[in-house]
């Protein structure tokens, strides 16, 4: 068996793994990284629409901040973030786009002068400013009070990925394409390195490496609909689950985009929504403002996608043979502006439906999109369970959506976790010396190769593209927008059948070499044993946060559920994960739990918000009226980070100032 050692392993080369993949290689480690398919094929080349950073620089970000950043991020989590790394990210954020931009990315511009925009379906002129022309643009995305989301037109993660990967490029870090890792080299204390099988030749091969970093995006193929690329199979997940030890953080919260077209499932970006475009229903009546007066198209993703499917489900859908939809419009933002800003949007409408969008209204239908749950790890992007073993992007729960990520969030995130964990990455790598004995090494691929070997011995007569379409199924029906228990019960109990009935499949196709039945019959009990750690989370969660919608239990709960789910799967033969809970300390939070601005404030207070409320009250009046903010966040949540970002960032507001 082929053994490649390094430093710093990276198992996933889109924008979160190769940005780990560059901090690592920069301190002068060797750097390694592994990836299903070509770097520049990852899935954050599919991004459209921006990356939230609160530069402040067009007129509708005036006066927006890192505070106000923080404010929106853990508002849209619904409190269940962790508030420190959500005060890590929104500090780093503008200093990840400026990178970015040193980096080549085109990002689009001010112009000074006057500009038409649409704003709640008027057309407004914005005159921007002689001394902001030039610098980085943003735009209005859901569930923001400023317009903080930078982009290139909407092609956005595309010229991301292109940078990122161009810059990888350039120091030398090498990807190793068309390989898939199954399982993490591990005791049970620390992880080094991971067993991987090259998809072309099918060998078995060992990665040693002092850090193993998972980067391997999200899990929305558990779903038969979903926007994400369909490699997005939660093999990451997977990966960690399997150790019997590492953790898996609130799996169970799942986000459902409010715009993906009908049938297909491809995504039209909030962005779309935030230049001015509207929903409207079967009568062509704009439904938004009747249920989110206040916020309208613009609520949060978790709330439109949920008003969305209220609407429909009396009745005002339109009938198709896919079932019933709803309508975008963005005709009134001109052909011009399409042309300009929502290009990938018009050429995605043109090819898969015929339709122009600049003249035509868009069938869109909520669908699956962003996985907010992931490998569990603390701020350092360390697993808390497996030293060595690190994980960032969409496939860490790090954790800074909670149980809803905010539009242009993500994006933000793989780059700038990216950074941070890459930081202390290569500090372990440093300070830890391997410390491995090859029968290990040995022992893990020989448990890859048996499994192998079973399987295409396997005569139980089970057909791995029909226990997936059934696993596929189970999680869009019963684990999807709103959910209940009896369907939740369901859900647990069919994907437990199917992860039995999965050690019966047999293959028709028996080599050992580039087969994709193989890949299928690999990945799919993984994939079962992840699908049951969101449903069981989600049966067990008796409440309603963000994404997490129960019709049972319609409230959010923070007296009893403001805690994080952990899921790990200790008995490798059994047929469900093990729950625990993690409780978030109110006393500790900056922003202590409230009312999130939509429907009725009817959540379950935490005993402790009232006491944590008047100790800010209380700090706050002791600092003084004019006390510096940074000086007075500190005093409130200290939060650390690499020394190299801790410097304040720069906006021309306070340039002025
Ligand atoms: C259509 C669409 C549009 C979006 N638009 C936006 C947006 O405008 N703004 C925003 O903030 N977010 C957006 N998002 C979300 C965002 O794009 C993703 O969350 C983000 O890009 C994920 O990046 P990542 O680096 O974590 O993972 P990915 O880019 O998914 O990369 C995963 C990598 O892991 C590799 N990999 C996976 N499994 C294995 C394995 N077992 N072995 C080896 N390699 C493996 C893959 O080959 C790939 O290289 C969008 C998402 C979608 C679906």
């Amino acid at each position: 068996m082929k053994i490649i050692y390094t430093d710093a392993l990276v198992i996933g080369a889109g924008l979160a793994g190769l940005r780990v993949a560059i901090a690592c290689k920069e301190r002068g480690l060797d750097t390694l990284v592994l990836s299903l398919i070509p770097a520049k094929r990852s899935h954050s080349a599919a991004a459209q629409g921006g990356m939230q950073a609160s530069l402040g620089n067009a007129l509708k970000g005036s006066g927006d901040n890192e505070d106000v950043h923080f404010h929106d991020t853990v508002k849209g989590s619904d409190w269940g973030c962790d508030q420190n790394v959500a005060r890590m990210f929104a500090h780093t954020a503008p200093k990840a786009v400026r990178e970015l931009a040193n980096w080549g990315v085109p990002w689009t511009r001010v112009k000074a002068g006057p500009r038409q925009v649409v704003v709640n379906a008027e057309k407004v002129t914005l005159e921007e400013a002689e001394k902001a022309h030039g610098l980085i643009n943003a735009r209005d995305f859901g569930g923001t009070k400023k317009w903080r989301t930078c982009y290139t037109a909407d092609g956005t993660g595309h010229s991301l990925l292109y940078a990122v990967d161009n810059k990888a490029i350039s120091l030398g870090v090498p990807v190793v394409e068309r390989v898939e890792a199954l399982a993490l080299i591990q005791d049970g204390v620390r992880c080094q390195g991971a067993i991987v099988r090259d998809l072309v030749t099918g060998e078995i091969q060992a990665y040693v490496a002092k850090t193993t970093t998972i980067a391997t995006g999200g899990y929305g193929r558990l779903y038969s609909v979903s926007t994400n690329a369909i490699i997005c199979e939660g093999i990451g997940a997977a990966l960690a689950l399997d150790t019997g030890k590492a953790t898996l953080g609130n799996m169970e919260a799942v986000q459902f985009h409010p715009t993906a077209i009908v049938p297909v499932g491809i995504l039209t970006t909030e962005g779309c929504r935030g230049d001015g475009g509207l929903l409207r229903d079967k009568d062509g009546h704009r439904f938004m403002p009747d249920y989110e007066p206040e916020k309208k198209e613009l609520a949060s993703r978790d709330v439109v996608s949920r008003r969305m499917t209220e609407h429909m489900r009396k009745g005002k859908g339109v009938d198709s043979p896919y079932g019933p939809h709803l309508w975008l419009d963005i005709t009134l933002l001109g052909k011009e502006h399409i042309d300009k800003n929502l290009r990938e949007v018009k050429e995605i409408c043109q090819d898969f439906l015929g339709i122009d969008p600049a003249k035509d209204w868009i069938p869109v239908r909520p669908t699956q999109h962003y996985s907010m749950g992931g490998v569990r790890t603390n701020e350092r992007g360390e697993s808390p369970q497996l030293k060595g073993l690190f994980a960032v992007g969409e496939a860490a729960c790090w954790d800074m959506h909670g149980f809803n990520r905010l539009g242009g969030n993500s994006l933000a995130e793989t780059v700038v976790a990216g950074m941070i964990v890459g930081e202390y990455v290569a500090d372990f790598c440093e300070q830890n010396p391997l410390a491995i004995d090859t029968g290990l090494i040995e022992s893990q691929a020989s448990k890859l190769t048996s499994e192998i070997d079973t399987l295409l011995a396997n005569l139980g007569g089970e057909n791995v593209y029909q226990l997936k379409t059934a696993m596929q199924e189970i999680m869009m029906d019963y684990v999807g927008i709103f959910r209940n228990g009896t369907e939740l019960e369901k859900a647990v109990s069919e994907l437990s059948q199917l992860l039995a009935r999965s050690a019966n499949i047999s293959l028709t196709c028996k080599n050992r070499h580039a087969n994709p039945e193989l890949v299928e019959a690999l990945r799919l009990p993984r994939m079962l044993r992840v699908a049951l750690t969101v449903a069981a989370g989600a049966l067990a969660r008796t409440e309603s946060r963000g994404a997490h919608a129960r019709e049972d239990y319609p409230k959010r709960d923070d007296a009893n559920w403001l805690n994080r789910t952990l899921a790990s799967w200790p008995d490798a033969s059994a047929l469900k994960p093990s729950l625990s809970y993690e409780a978030l300390d109110v006393m500790k939070m900056e922003l202590p739990p409230g009312y999130r601005g939509y429907g009725d404030d009817n959540a379950v207070a935490h005993p402790d918000t009232q006491a944590r409320l008047e100790q800010i009250e209380t700090l706050t009046a002791k600092m003084g009226e004019g006390v510096d903010r940074h000086v007075l966040q500190q005093a409130l949540m200290p939060f650390e980070l690499p020394e190299k970002f801790t410097q304040k960032n720069q906006r021309l507001e306070e340039q002025d100032a």
